[in-house]
């Protein structure tokens, strides 16, 4: 299996401050499924960011799709980013839009003919059972319900990686599950997924994924290992 991400001695510091990743040495398996945990505060989603391109290490190497992801000319991020699918944490979807325009956006950002986008974007509604809320506006929206439209955003490209930053914090068990279901239709496409969660039922899900665990920024499982079963000793 061919790495799709390579991370060598990476540390991350926020301006003047003290390093808040230090030494983060890690390789994804194209097509492989990862969970990534830690106490709050211990870096996941400083993790995430330097993964989907948003910060820029400020030591170490990253590699990307085969490519050094640190020195990528700027104008040749969007088109890096446009292969990574993020679930942030806190959703960000563009207020003024229904939920249905949020999920066709990254089609329309990729050009995707605008006869082609119903169809799946209504088949993405259906799937984060959301049909009844087509036309609603994230404002008024549910906390849970602007996670399933972010969802449905993250994944309706297809990315080749897709990024999920506690992705069913608001949901109810039940919708979670479903939500995972769809991470690992996805993966099992062949998307190599990293979600980073503290549910550890959710994680109980998968047997066959990878873990990454985080302590006050150091890895400490590099090598993303196969897990052992749930237990306090995740
Ligand atoms: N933009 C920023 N500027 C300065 N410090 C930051 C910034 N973002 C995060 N930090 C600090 O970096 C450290 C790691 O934060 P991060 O958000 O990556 O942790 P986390 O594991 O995702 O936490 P949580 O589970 O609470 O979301 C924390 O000490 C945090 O205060």
């Amino acid at each position: 299996m061919a790495n799709i991400v390579q991370f060598e001695n990476v540390g991350l510091r926020y301006d003047t401050g003290a390093e808040v990743l230090s030494d983060i040495s890690f390789t994804l398996g194209t097509g492989a499924f990862y969970f990534l945990t830690g106490s709050s505060g211990a870096g996941k989603t400083s993790l995430l960011k330097l993964l989907y391109l948003a910060q820029r290490p400020s030591r170490g190497m990253i590699r990307l799709f085969g490519e050094d992801a640190v020195t990528l000319p700027r104008k040749r991020l969007p088109g890096f980013r446009r292969r990574i699918g993020v679930v942030f944490q806190d959703f960000r979807l563009v207020p003024h839009l229904s939920a249905f325009d949020n999920i066709a956006l990254p089609l329309r950002v990729a050009g995707v003919p605008e006869a082609e986008i119903a169809e799946p974007v209504g088949e993405m509604l259906a799937w984060v059972g959301l049909q009844e809320r087509t036309h609603a506006r994230p404002p008024t929206l549910s906390g849970g319900e602007q996670q399933r439209v972010a969802i449905a955003r993250a994944v309706i490209g297809r990315p080749e990686i897709l990024v999920a930053d506690e992705p069913t914090g608001n949901v109810d068990p039940d919708m979670a599950e479903r939500l995972l279901h769809l991470f690992e239709s996805l993966n099992r496409l062949g998307t190599t997924v990293v979600v980073a969660t503290h549910d550890f039922q959710l994680i109980s899900r998968i047997p066959r994924a990878h873990m990454m665990r985080l302590d006050k920024g150091r890895l400490l499982d590099p090598t993303g290992s196969l897990r052992h079963p749930a237990g306090p000793g995740l």
